[in-house]
């Protein structure tokens, strides 16, 4: 298996050699194809390195329509990028700019983002296992560098060609500023998804490594399950609520993930609903990922081999379609450059 992976890994590599700091530094590098994508401040493009014929996503940010307060969030995103380099994290090239655009180029993602597939096919748990086996080691790898990344979602994992996860979207990632006790660190503020949101995220507007593994856990829950297990009402109320009724709320959310073991939970292995009540451990002492050395031992993960799977290398169980443009055609339609 690992074999047969590393072969498929090879011809996917760019032909940029490693260490090649700023290959592209202008627009007329590239040849347009097409949007692949949109976000809430940048249009993504497929675009043709005119001179290798390779090629990469291309993310215009319009400076005009951004206050300079995104724009040096933009800017933080580029340090941090600049600074990992993991075969599960999309490769980051270059950043540049002109008069009204920032561009940002990295490898380009083919199979189209979690969210996508989970909507179209509940998958297997063999093929779920793989993908949070590559996203726990992405995890482990960042935070290494010291790095939380914040937003982990379904939407912000991209497949690649081969069916690779790949972690993406670091506008919100953030350095660990300050030290615990244990000398750790955790990031202050309630940044993220409502829903993909820890307990003390949402509680005590602060995050830890701890809060990336809970919301690991959500992720891995929706892929098995096609749902999340706290409803965004659910969440809001508790982020609104008062010091005294939170605690509560925090009984209610977890009893109702409980209640759910008996029905939803129900139809999952036992390695899998351990795993998940492992990363939604409210208690970050408690939870999953509290020892990050520890995550290869968790009884889900059996079935890969972690060094395999943290070189990028393990073969994945669900491949995307070849040739398929996993992009909403209107996009196409409402891009300007
Ligand atoms: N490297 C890539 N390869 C292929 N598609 C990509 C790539 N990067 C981003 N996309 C696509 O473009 C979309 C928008 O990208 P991204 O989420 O990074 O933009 P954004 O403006 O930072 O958005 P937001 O703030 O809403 O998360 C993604 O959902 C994805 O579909």
């Amino acid at each position: 298996m690992g074999n047969q992976a590393s072969k498929l890994r090879s011809a996917e590599q760019p032909w940029i050699e490693q260490g090649q700091k700023k290959p592209f530094f202008s627009i007329s590098q590239f040849k347009l194809c097409n949007v692949v994508g949109k976000g809430s401040w940048s249009t993504v493009f497929v675009v043709k390195d005119r001179s290798s014929k390779q090629k990469f996503a291309l993310k215009c940010i319009n400076k005009k329509k951004h206050n300079p307060g995104k724009i040096k969030q933009l800017l933080t995103e580029v340090s941090l990028l600049r600074s990992l380099d993991h075969p599960l994290l999309c490769r980051f090239y270059s950043e540049f700019q002109d008069d009204s655009k920032i561009y940002l180029v990295s490898d380009l993602m083919l199979g189209g983002d979690l969210r996508y597939h989970i909507a179209q096919n509940r998958f297997q748990e063999s093929v779920v296992c793989v993908w949070i086996a590559e996203l726990a080691s992405a995890l482990i790898y960042i935070h290494s560098k010291g790095i939380l990344h914040r937003d982990i979602k379904p939407d912000n994992i991209l497949l690649d060609e081969f069916g690779h996860c790949r972690l993406v979207d670091f506008n919100v990632a953030s350095r660990l500023s300050q030290k615990t006790p244990d000398g750790k660190g955790f990031v202050k503020g309630r940044v993220g998804t409502p829903a993909y949101m820890s307990p003390e995220t949402l509680v005590h507007s602060i995050s830890y490594r701890e809060s990336d593994w809970w919301s690991l856990g959500i992720t891995m829950y929706e892929c098995l399950l096609q749902s999340r297990p706290f409803s965004s009402t659910m969440v809001v109320n508790w982020i609104r609520s008062s010091e005294k009724e939170k605690n509560s709320l925090l009984e209610t959310m977890c009893s109702s993930l409980e209640l759910r073991n008996n029905k939803q939970l129900d139809i999952l292995s036992k390695e899998a609903r351990v795993a998940i009540r492992g990363f939604l451990e409210p208690s970050i002492r408690n939870r999953f990922g509290h020892h990050e050395n520890n995550i290869p031992n968790i009884s889900f993960f059996s079935p890969v081999c972690f060094d395999t799977i943290s070189q990028g290398k393990w073969a994945p169980k669900f491949r995307p379609k070849s040739g398929k443009l996993y992009a909403d055609p209107i996009l196409e339609l409402e891009a300007t450059f």
